[in-house]
């Protein structure tokens, strides 16, 4: 419904539409505009100073009234008087009661409104049916063509789209099933004849929400038109800063400091601690001065003879793998997963089913005879034990070995020719990130080698390991 309405045109509308329709809605602009920056066309549209913006201006930029801003309890409220999308949330009930939740299927209903082949009186018509009709075509990597997936083996992006269309799938048949008692959905979403509605349109909502969802203090997860037009940059680069005002209503205004000349770019940022494969996977590109991946996720992974497998796996909560992070000069690394692993019953690892106050049996976890409540707790636990330095040793071994396979997959795609119907853009970023992220994992496979070098020689390994003076402990632990 999505792909074709924006083909056909009735849920497309041209950029120069957008400030009418801002003002008309309230929005107020004081010295910029939005439109495409000559030379930039492929970044879509972005948000555009009119004038020289010097140092100490204070006005905002842009002011958009806190109505135009969608969110969870906005989306409640517009629920309010349309029955139609109360009918779908009630229905959908707790995956809609989160910000996510709510913002997709409002969307999806936007879009409902518009579709010529819907009768009129399904839906209420409200400013924001008229708002996504001026949002582009994403071009997230969920759209990319297998053939240009293929080019992302052996990057963490690969999972990561995995992961997602795996989440969209089950997210979209929760909404099927959790609707189609309700006629007009049965009828104009999910028939098979007359039905308008397919996964490709939850993928559709899904991105605009991902590329353009900002997390604003007070209000949480949202999308926020008008502050959405504006592109990112990093560092010193960002030009504008978004914010709330005293009266709710979303801001934008130029960072301190900053001289903005006519014609300039005013961006903000979409967060610079993200990593590489997390700007292509949110927003389908990563800046030109990238020059680290800064962040990798790998998973995890507890090996089949470990005999407290499925117990580990029944009470973890917390996510199965390991963060690399680039420090500057070192890397570092963060996981509450893999002290699981490292553990076991001779350690003092254990579990039992104890009894719930409603009669039934519960799996928990114990460390030393106390229980453990949260996995997460599991890493200052052996902080504080005798055989830290041992755990620690163990952590990275599997970490490294990790690694070597990540690089294992990296070295082996190599660089790929570029096939036929590959496109530009998808093959310029896998090529970026393959080669960022090799770079970042080979410096922390190096860092964690030298780590390992200091473990071994700790007194608390060696006494563990039964090694006196001239002894080698690394061979115990390769
Ligand atoms: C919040 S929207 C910004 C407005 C968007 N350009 C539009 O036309 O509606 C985010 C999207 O803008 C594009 N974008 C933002 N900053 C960019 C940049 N520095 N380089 C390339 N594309 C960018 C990406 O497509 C991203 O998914």
């Amino acid at each position: 419904m999505i792909r074709r309405g924006r083909a056909e045109g009735w849920l497309k509308l041209p950029i120069s539409a957008f400030r009418p329709w801002a003002e008309l809605n309230g929005v107020t602009f004081d010295g910029v505009r939005v439109g495409s920056m000559p030379g930039f066309e492929h970044r879509g549209s972005t948000v555009i100073a009119e004038e020289d913006l010097t140092k100490g201006e204070t006005n905002p930029l842009m002011v958009v009234p806190k109505d135009l801003i969608l969110s969870r309890e906005s989306v409640e409220g517009f629920a309010k008087s349309d029955k139609q999308l109360k009918e779908v949330l009630d229905s959908v009930g707790e995956y809609t009661r989160t910000s996510r939740g709510a913002i997709l299927v409002f969307l999806l209903m936007q879009a409902t409104i518009s579709c010529p082949d819907i009768p009129g009186n399904i839906g209420v018509t409200n400013p924001l049916t008229e708002y996504i009709k001026f949002l582009p075509e994403e071009f997230l990597p969920t759209f990319w063509t297998k053939e240009e997936q293929e080019l992302l083996v052996g990057t963490t992006l690969r999972s990561a789209i995995r992961a997602k269309m795996n989440s969209l799938l089950r997210e979209f048949e929760h909404i099927r099933t959790a609707t189609e008692h309700i006629s007009w959905c049965q009828k104009y979403w999910w028939d098979d004849d007359e039905g308008q509605v397919t996964f490709e349109d939850w993928m559709h909502v899904d991105a605009m929400y991902r590329s353009r969802a900002l997390e604003f203090p007070g209000i949480g997860d949202c999308m926020v038109p008008c502050v959405d037009m504006a592109n990112h940059s990093s560092g010193d680069a960002t030009v504008a800063l978004y914010e709330t005002d005293e009266d709710g209503n979303s801001i934008l205004l130029l960072r301190a400091g900053k001289v903005v000349k006519q014609k300039d770019e005013i961006t903000i940022t979409y967060g610079d601690g993200k990593g590489a494969c997390e700007m292509i996977f949110s927003y389908g590109f990563m800046e030109d001065s990238m020059d680290s991946a800064k962040i990798v996720f790998l998973d995890l992974d507890i090996p089949d003879d470990d005999p407290f497998r499925p117990a580990k796996i029944a009470v973890s909560a917390v996510a199965p793998g390991f963060r690399i992070f680039d420090n500057g000069d070192r890397t570092g690394w963060e996981s509450d997963f893999v002290w699981l692993i490292c553990v076991n019953e001779e350690d003092g690892l254990g579990f039992n089913f104890l009894q719930t106050n409603e009669g039934g049996r519960e799996l928990r976890a114990f460390w030393k005879g106390a229980e453990l409540e949260d996995t997460s707790k599991l890493r200052g636990l052996l902080q504080a034990d005798a055989l830290w330095e041992v755990y620690q040793l163990r952590a990275i071994t599997l970490l490294q070995n990790r690694i070597e396979q990540q690089l294992e997959d990296l070295h082996e795609i190599g660089s790929p020719d570029k096939g036929p119907n590959v496109r530009d853009v998808p093959w310029k970023l896998a090529e970026k990130l393959r080669k960022l992220e090799l770079g970042l994992l080979e410096r922390a496979s190096n860092d964690l080698e030298d780590q390992k070098l200091v473990l071994i020689e700790s007194d608390s390994v060696r006494r563990y390991l039964g090694i006196e003076d001239e002894g080698n402990a690394e061979e115990d632990f390769s």
